[in-house]
């Protein structure tokens, strides 16, 4: 069973106070960021380029969580890890949930160093990726459609966690699984329940108490 990690989205942080945020992100439970890269074509909303990740990085080293929602994975995880990303998550989407076209790019994150997942849209299917488990460090279930925080969560979804965590057993590999998108305090348990290791939070976690928000969902 891997450990329980929290993923505060950055996306959602109060943009007039960085820094304080920051600093109290250091000194809470959460070993992780999740930093949403979004390109406008990909997803209808833009956010942040590989500097900004690099001076996040700087200001607060904990492990980068790389959620690239862009057209280009191919050309921007390396990009990313270069700038400090720890782990590249893409969307089997953008290169037309193609098998090879993904088994590809999963084995260049890796050797470049980094770790390397899928991630898959509400809309899409799970089971389709089933011989590229073997090479994810991580699986993401998208619970929103991606693009904004503070959408409501699709309880649906738990049955992708479900069948990851099978999948898991069964191949008797150990890919983290995180899902992103709606978590909240009626949300966080039924994620850990189905199966989720990792739990991606935004704006529960910006808009409440930083370090008790964190720390009620390791509770
Ligand atoms: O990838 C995305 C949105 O596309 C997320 O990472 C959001 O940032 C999660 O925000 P909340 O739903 O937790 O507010
Ligand atoms: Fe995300």
């Amino acid at each position: 069973m891997n450990e329980i990690v929290i993923a505060p989205s950055i996306l959602s942080l109060d943009y007039s106070n960085v820094s304080a945020q920051l600093e109290e992100l250091k000194a809470s439970k959460a070993k992780w960021l999740h930093f949403d890269v979004m390109d406008g074509h990909f997803v209808p909303n833009l956010t942040f380029g590989p500097d900004i990740l690099k001076g996040f990085k700087k200001a607060c080293p904990l492990f980068m969580d790389v959620h690239l929602m862009v057209e280009d994975p191919k050309t921007y995880a390396p990009i990313f890890i270069q700038n400090g990303a720890d782990l590249v998550t893409f969307h089997t989407e953008a290169l037309d949930n193609d098998l090879s076209r993904i088994q590809g790019l999963l084995d260049e994150i890796h050797n470049l160093g980094a770790k390397g997942g899928i991630v898959v849209k509400p809309n899409t299917a799970i089971e389709p990726f089933e011989s590229v488990l073997k090479s994810c460090d991580l699986v993401l279930v998208m619970s929103v459609e991606p693009g904004f925080g503070g959408q409501k969560f699709m309880a649906d979804m738990l049955k992708k966690v479900e069948w990851l965590k099978e999948k898991r057993q069964e191949l008797n590999l150990s890919y983290r699984i995180e899902i992103d998108g709606g978590i909240n305090q009626d949300t966080y348990k039924s994620a850990l329940d189905a199966g989720c290791d990792t739990l991606v939070a935004g704006s529960y976690v910006f808009k409440n108490d930083i370090t008790k928000t964190i720390e009620g969902m390791l509770a």
